[in-house]
């Protein structure tokens, strides 16, 4: 069966009563995709651009297309890498491209939140149109030298964005879920909630993912952790609820804060290594993160008690060999 899908209905803007970007050197030309000077940090994995995360996102199944999309400087190129492989997007491309292209904005935000958030308010309350020469569907071409038509779709997104920004139902303090929708995917892992440090969260999180996928999204740690005791509850596998009580005193027992978010990240690891003992590179490339990264990580867990640092050579295992689930 072939999905319909319905286009946005085209509008006209007059140019004089809008706020139009096309080129990303103009005032407002931080508000394309284009514009550099808003990195991302998606599951460890910088991005340079939201042009070059959008493009990525055609193609989870294709994490090599991913790599040459992402490992290009210019967004401009990182676009044209992804023309080959179009015909082989993601088959609910088009259902879901919009979708994506909010999530995307609301990454660009809250990991650029001072920049981009003043950037936005600076429009006001006025429409956000880009200007485009030949994309009717994300921006509005000119008809003439004063009005544009267009869906427009990529401003309108703008504009909601502003407007969550605005009602500070968007903060710079947000976490944005991935998307529920099915292999939301980056280099073959899960996408993971995305605060502004880039930090992010492997593992664990993916006991969540099938609340998020049901609607039910969570907010905050809190919630996910609730999550947890919902699994708790249905699990069928034959694990015992005495074990997952037990998950959920350990994850509770790591005290964390709000940018924290250590469940997600200590959870696995500490997984890791109750089965053997690891050094932190063999760690940074299980969990694909970098080695500062894994560090900070490992650092935090010996802290916490969870985790022991074995010397000559350093290497790392479980405190407890006891099975958390
Ligand atoms: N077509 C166009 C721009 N449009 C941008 O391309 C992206 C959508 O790409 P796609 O849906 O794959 O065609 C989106 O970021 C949209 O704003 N931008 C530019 O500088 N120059 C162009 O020529």
């Amino acid at each position: 069966m072939v999905a319909v899908v319905k286009l946005p209905e085209s509008r006209t803007y007059n140019r004089q009563e809008c706020i139009t970007f096309r080129k990303t050197a103009e005032r407002f030309g931080g508000l394309s995709n284009m514009a550099g000077g808003y990195i991302l940090n998606i599951n460890g994995v910088k991005i340079l651009t939201s042009e070059a995360l959008y493009q990525a996102c055609r193609f989870p199944h294709m994490p090599e297309v991913q790599r040459l999309i992402i490992a290009e400087r210019s967004p401009m190129t990182a676009k044209m890498k992804s023309k080959p492989y179009r015909d082989n997007s993601r088959s609910d491309w088009d259902i879901v491209r919009t979708k994506i292209m909010r999530w995307c904005l609301q990454v660009k935000l809250i990991q650029n939140w001072d920049k981009f958030s003043k950037l936005l308010l600076e429009t006001g309350d006025l429409p956000i149109v880009e200007d485009s020469r030949k994309d009717d569907f994300w921006g509005a071409k000119p008809e003439d030298e004063e009005f544009l038509t267009g869906a427009n779709v990529l401003g309108r997104l703008l504009m909601q964005v502003r407007e969550q920004i605005a009602s500070g139902k968007l903060t710079s303090e947000t976490i944005v879920q991935p998307l529920p929708i099915q292999d939301f995917l980056l280099y073959g892992q899960d996408i993971s909630p995305i605060v502004a440090s880039g930090e992010y969260y492997p593992g664990s999180y993916m006991r969540s993912l099938d609340l998020i996928k049901s609607g039910s999204q969570p907010s905050s740690d809190v919630d996910l952790l609730s999550i947890s005791k919902h699994e708790l509850e249905r699990d069928e596998e034959g694990r015992s609820n005495e074990n997952l009580e037990k998950e959920l005193v350990e994850i509770a027992e790591f005290k964390f804060d709000k940018y924290d978010s250590l469940q997600f990240v200590l959870l696995p690891i500490v997984e890791k290594l109750q089965e053997s003992e690891h050094t932190d590179k063999e760690l940074a490339k299980l969990f694909t993160t970098n080695l500062k990264q894994m560090r900070d990580w490992l650092k935090r867990a010996v802290e916490l008690g969870k985790v022991r640092k074995l010397s000559k050579p350093v290497r790392y295992v479980a405190e407890s060999q006891l099975p958390l689930i």
